[in-house]
């Protein structure tokens, strides 16, 4: 499946008892020797009661992460594809806790992502105090950044010209650098106008992804944070948009885009 060229092999392990190693989750992920990815997600039967399905994110180097916004969208049309639900709002287990996604009359997928964190510990980041904006050192140059959780860590950066931005350079540097300590998804948003930004994301354990969801709602919640954006903001990334709304503080972001089945198959593994 993919969410705006965010791609995903998808798994219903609801229906069929699933265990997969990190091994083979990157063997899966693999775009020469498997089947390619930047994540795979697992669907499962909740552990928690009120919750109508579970959701797991596994990144393409194997590492199972938090959050994932468009793999959750694509969560919502796999398991209406399988009828493994008539419901059009479901409620979905994470790592990080429930989600909402509800899937509209017109095909895209709204998802209610949770009230963004901001707290250090919280991303996890290691600072002194909580602040809008941090100074980090990225190899010898002090750039400004963001630190937002949306239930997954992001570090948001605002560049002058997307094209020209340093992503594949300072995206892993920033991705492994020490002051994350569960390392962290590199965004680089040019801002377009107030309700538009242009956006890369380096994700961690995936590399840069033609679009992240999560990176997108961090973007927007950062942007309007430092008072240059207001919802809400479309958030253009190389595989297509999204829309973001956020009112602010504790209250939810909401994220709507499409999710689009590609194939089906098996494999032997
Ligand atoms: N592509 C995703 C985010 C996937 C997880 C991320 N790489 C992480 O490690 O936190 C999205 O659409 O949000």
């Amino acid at each position: 499946m993919q969410g705006i060229g965010n791609d995903f092999v998808v798994i219903d392990a609801y229906s069929q008892a699933i265990e997969l190693t990190s091994d083979q989750i990157r063997q899966l992920a693999d775009r020469h020797f498997g089947i390619g990815c930047d994540q795979l997600l697992l669907v499962e039967k909740p552990t928690n009661p009120s919750a109508d399905f579970r959701y797991r994110i596994f990144n393409a180097d194997g590492g199972e992460v938090e959050q994932c916004g468009n793999g959750a969208r694509c969560f919502v049309r796999f398991v209406h594809d399988k009828k493994l639900t008539t419901k059009t709002q479901i409620t979905v287990e994470t790592a990080n806790g429930l989600i909402y996604p509800t899937l509209e009359d017109n095909g895209l997928v709204t998802v209610n992502m949770g009230a963004p964190q901001f707290e250090p510990s919280q991303i996890p980041f290691i600072a002194d105090a909580n602040a809008i904006t941090y100074q980090l050192n990225v190899a010898d140059t002090e750039v400004e950044i963001s630190t937002v959780s949306m239930g997954n860590p992001h570090a948001v950066q605002i560049v002058e010209d997307i094209n020209t931005a340093p992503v594949s350079v300072h995206g892993p540097i920033i991705e492994n650098h020490p002051r994350f300590p569960q390392r962290v998804n590199a965004g680089f948003m040019q801002i377009i106008h107030p309700h538009e930004i242009r956006l890369r994301v380096f994700e961690r354990g995936a590399g840069e992804t033609l679009a992240c969801g999560t990176g997108a709602c961090a973007a927007a919640v950062a942007g309007i944070n430092l008072g240059k954006l207001q919802s809400p903001v479309k958030v253009m990334m190389r595989g297509g948009n999204l829309n973001i709304c956020w009112n602010g503080g504790n209250s939810p972001v909401m994220m709507t885009g499409p999710a689009v089945h590609v194939f089906s198959g098996e494999i032997t593994i």
